[in-house]
């Protein structure tokens, strides 16, 4: 039988995430410890434990049919390689830096400046783009480390919480690009395995929308049910179900978890009660 092939990340940020969302999908897998290569029981796949960096490659080669990879890495690394989905986590920025005390105009400050960082390509689009060219160092790993070493006069790197940049007296002065994890498909792919795909990407977009989204039951008096429920964002209209006690009842609904909080105490006010928020496992819309 075909076997679609999936490529994650060995270890790292993305490892625990990735195997989390094959996991919501249904899929398990027979996960050894320093194992390479591993298949599912209940679904024709075989992920291969890859390094992040060296994915955008099998990909192109189609020696791995899919790979849940940091886009930013596709961007560096494979720009050829189409996305199927953003899947909502690791989420992060690629930024250039500079020392906290430097003076900052604009990006034409960079011109003739050296530049630390383990993304040239895309230093180097930006830069161009902009009518820049600066001089790039490539290193591979504790990039904010240059500046103070006296390596450059600026760095690119991946920013999340900024704390990096805070501990090594950087700034960030210039955000090239936001990235998360995708799903990215290799062009190779046989039509076999994107029938494969095509199952699994249904199964990866319910999880998403599931993780997204809020089951949310209340109490409302009769009186105020219309006023309470064009407050609520539903996914097409409340169930409406009358309560034991007179005069109320009680209604059901699907919102985008976010905005519950934006409603909530405009819900309230409007004479809602016993509010029951709850997670979805799966939604087919
Ligand atoms: N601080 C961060 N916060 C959020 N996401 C991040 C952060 N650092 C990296 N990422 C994302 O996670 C991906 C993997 O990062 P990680 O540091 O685990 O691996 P790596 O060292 O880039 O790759 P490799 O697997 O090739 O060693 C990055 O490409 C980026 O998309
Ligand atoms: O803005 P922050 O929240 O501080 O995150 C940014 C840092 O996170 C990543 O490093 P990581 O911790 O993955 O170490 P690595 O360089 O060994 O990959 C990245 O290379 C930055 O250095
Ligand atoms: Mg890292």
């Amino acid at each position: 039988m075909n076997k679609i092939k999936i490529a994650i990340q060995k270890s790292g940020r993305l490892n625990v995430d990735s195997l989390q969302i094959l996991k919501d999908c249904g899929i398990s897998i027979d996960n050894g410890k320093d194992q390479l290569k591993a298949s599912s029981r209940n679904f024709p796949l075989e992920v291969f434990y890859l390094r992040n960096g060296d994915i955008p490659q099998y990909l192109r080669d189609g020696v791995v049919d899919i790979a849940i990879i940091g886009e930013n890495v596709l961007i560096e690394k494979g720009n050829d390689i189409s996305i199927v989905e953003k899947l909502g986590f690791s989420k992060c920025k690629v930024s250039l830096a500079i020392p906290k005390s430097a003076n900052y105009n604009s990006v034409k400050d960079f011109q003739g400046k050296r530049i630390a960082t383990s993304y040239p390509n895309t230093v180097d689009n930006y830069l161009s783009s902009k009518g820049v060219k600066a001089d790039l160092h490539i290193i591979t790993g504790s990039v904010e480390i240059a500046p103070n070493i006296g390596l450059a006069d600026a760095i690119c790197d991946i920013v999340s919480s900024g704390s990096t940049l805070f501990k090594n007296n950087l700034k960030e002065v210039e955000v090239m690009l936001t990235s998360e994890a995708v799903l990215a498909v290799s062009p190779k792919i046989s039509p076999e395995s994107t029938l494969l795909l095509d199952k699994l990407h249904f199964r990866i977009k319910s999880v998403l929308l599931a993780r997204k989204s809020k089951y949310v039951l209340l109490n409302a008096p009769n009186d105020k049910l219309k006023e309470i429920i064009d407050l609520l964002p539903g996914m097409r209209s409340p169930t409406v179900l009358p309560l034991a006690k007179e005069g109320w009842s009680s209604v059901h609904t699907v919102i985008n978890k976010d905005k519950f909080w934006e409603v909530i105490q405009e819900l309230k006010e409007a004479g809602a009660e016993g509010i029951l928020v709850c997670p979805i496992e799966k939604m087919v819309l």
